[in-house]
């Protein structure tokens, strides 16, 4: 039986990691969308951190749909801290202010995923999990840091749930995979809906 092809617009490990072990045949590109231009424009119009994620994972998932046949899942995820979009840090200085700034907060992850086939988005789901930051201590961060570096580059929340991550946290209200970056179940269903996976 032929598969329709699956392409992931993603150069996120984690969305990587994620679908490969979903056990989802695919390659993986980068999509080239200036993702910083992307956000600066759609914050000027006042556009929610929800629907910057919902947004930017279109652009990444359309414009790479328009170079490669099947199916092109494209995803993003945005921090929400009491309404005000979040973004990542380059330098582990920066991280050990932003898990301060998040500390004894609930920030709001949104995480985007939308497919798209020949240029046109036919899918997209948005899911929101709510993180309540324990009041941890400077003692526990420093060692955290020092533990994961550069690796919390990577993610959103210059944290990995799957990890020691979790350590943070007091109370996580939402579905797993979205947290780590790609909500997944529907995602897969809706792959077998279009022969991607069999059903
Ligand atoms: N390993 C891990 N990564 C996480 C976690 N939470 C968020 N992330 C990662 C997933 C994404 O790679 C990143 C969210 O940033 P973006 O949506 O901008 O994606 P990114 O630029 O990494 O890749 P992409 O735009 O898809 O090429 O944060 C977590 O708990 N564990």
């Amino acid at each position: 039986m032929t598969l329709t092809p699956v392409t992931l617009a993603s150069k996120s490990s984690a969305r990587q990691m994620i679908l490969k072990n979903a056990g989802v045949a695919f390659e993986a590109v980068g999509s080239g969308v200036d993702e910083d231009a992307a956000k600066a424009a759609l914050l000027a119009e006042d556009v929610t951190p929800r629907d910057v994620a919902d947004a930017l994972a279109e652009m990444k998932a359309v414009k790479v749909s328009t170079k490669r046949s099947g199916l092109v899942i494209g995803a993003d995820q945005t921090l929400d801290l009491r309404g005000k979009l979040i973004d990542k840090v380059d330098t582990l200085d920066e991280a050990r202010a932003r898990l301060l700034e998040l500390r004894g907060q609930v920030h709001k992850l949104h995480s985007a995923v939308v497919v798209a086939r020949d240029g046109q988005p036919i899918w997209r789901i948005v899911e929101t999990a709510k993180l309540s930051v324990r009041p941890f201590s400077e003692a526990w961060l420093d060692q955290y840091i020092e533990r994961r570096g550069e690796a919390l580059l990577w993610s959103v929340g210059c944290y990995e749930l799957e990890s020691e991550g979790v350590q943070l946290f007091d109370e996580v209200d939402g579905d797993y995979f979205a947290i780590l970056g790609l909500p997944l179940v529907g995602l897969l269903d809706f792959l077998r809906l279009h022969g991607a996976l069999v059903a």
